[in-house]
């Protein structure tokens, strides 16, 4: 049986909005979807894989195109499989696409290859016949859990959002069955975000718990200004404070925040997250690591982050991915992270769950569907398909 990839195509797509964080607006904001066609027929249906990268970076047809899908293109076909000859081998693919790639400087390259990462991996789980998350949890010899926490991110700066919009927003995520919401901070004086903190925590009161992101914008003195604001109250997290690779600033703020903070989905590399690790001062027991791996190479790299986290004495359950997509909550049902970020309102369809999966008390629970299981997702499908097949 020949298994072949014999096309990878890309298209960049808005995914734009008015909204603002502290750093960035999304009114430009777009995503490169792709399709690894394969020659592989499951079902009477040609097996493709999909992929595209989450908001915060924009669309890599540029280096999809020019480097990344022309490696994987003109390799040999067999040097891309597995042991068995009966599969892709994801990491061989990987391989191919970082050839004459020099190492450091991870910059957008990560990721184009963390898009087309997401489509093989789709594809080698359809190839297999099984859910992603299934999957990995053979391929590392644990037990997958269906069950994934998930938080509703939003809370973002937007024209003419007064705090009754904030708190109706809240109020909507609760209503779908959220028990953490997330907020911006940092877009606005530290007078007016206690505001709408305490806006915020009126509100959910006791149904929820909140976390705030700034978006890395703070230097020091603005990050300890604002660790000693947020400590009045019983946030969840509060997440990138400073600059994503400052590592020094990190630390210093544990002094002044004693509660938990998330940091992570800026860093684009397994180098980085070390890094992070040795030098950010973050507490393996109550903070949070955000690496997005659509983000960053992909899946072949997060789970090379993975193990330098258990080198260091984390366990996978301190991930909370960036991103909101299903790729990260099959890593998060078949590796046991402690969870996978969500967005119910923003950067759709690419985000969220298969039709009909709802969220209760916090939690969804994966659908047994092949590959990543977007065929489920009707409005994502749709664009895919179109792509594609
Ligand atoms: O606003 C963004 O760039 C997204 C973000 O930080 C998050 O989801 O944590
Ligand atoms: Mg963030």
């Amino acid at each position: 049986m020949s298994v072949r990839i014999v096309d990878v195509r890309e298209i960049t797509k808005p995914i734009s909005s008015p909204i603002r964080n502290a750093y960035i607006d999304f009114t430009r904001m777009t995503t490169s979807l792709v399709a690894v066609v394969t020659d592989v027929v499951r079902d009477g249906r040609r097996v493709v894989g999909y992929g595209f990268n989450s908001n915060g970076r924009y669309g890599q047809g540029g280096l999809i195109r020019e480097r990344f899908a022309s490696r994987i293109l003109e390799a040999d076909p067999k040097s891309l499989l597995d042991a068995a000859g009966d599969n892709l081998d994801p990491d061989k693919v990987w391989g191919a696409m970082m050839t004459n790639e020099k190492p450091g400087g991870h910059g957008e390259r990560s990721v184009a290859v963390g898009t087309i990462d997401m489509a093989v991996w789709d594809a080698v789980a359809k190839i297999a016949c099984k859910p992603l998350f299934r999957l990995l949890a053979e391929r590392h010899g644990v037990t997958a859990d269906p069950r994934v926490f998930v938080y509703a991110a939003g809370g973002y700066y937007y024209p003419g959002k007064d705090l009754s919009m904030l708190r109706g927003e809240m109020r909507g995520y609760l209503d779908r069955g959220y028990n953490v919401v997330k907020m911006k901070i940092g877009g606005a004086p530290i007078e007016e975000d206690r505001t709408r903190i305490e806006a915020v925590l009126k509100e959910i009161g006791k149904d929820a718990q909140l976390a705030v992101d700034a978006n890395g914008r703070f230097n020091l003195e603005t990050g300890i200004a604002y660790a000693k604001m947020l400590r009045d109250y019983p946030l969840f997290w509060y997440e990138e404070a400073g600059d994503p690779l400052d590592y020094a600033l990190q630390a210093a703020l544990a002094e002044f925040y004693p509660g938990a903070m998330a940091t992570g989905e800026n860093l684009f590399s397994h180098q980085d997250a070390r890094n992070l690790i040795r030098y950010g001062g973050m507490r393996p027991d109550r903070d949070w690591l955000q690496f997005d791996c659509a983000l960053s190479y992909g899946l072949c790299e997060y789970q090379r982050t993975l193990d330098v986290l258990k080198t260091h004495g984390w366990s996978p359950s301190r991930c909370i991915p960036h991103g909101g997509h299903q790729m990260s909550l099959n890593i998060a049902a078949g590796l046991g992270l402690g969870g996978n970020e969500s967005y119910p309102d923003l950067f759709q369809p690419y985000g969220g769950f298969p039709d009909g999966i709802s969220v209760e008390n916090g939690h969804i629970t994966m659908p047994d569907l092949p590959g990543i299981g977007f065929e489920a997702k009707s409005d994502l499908y749709k664009e895919m398909k179109a792509l594609a097949e």
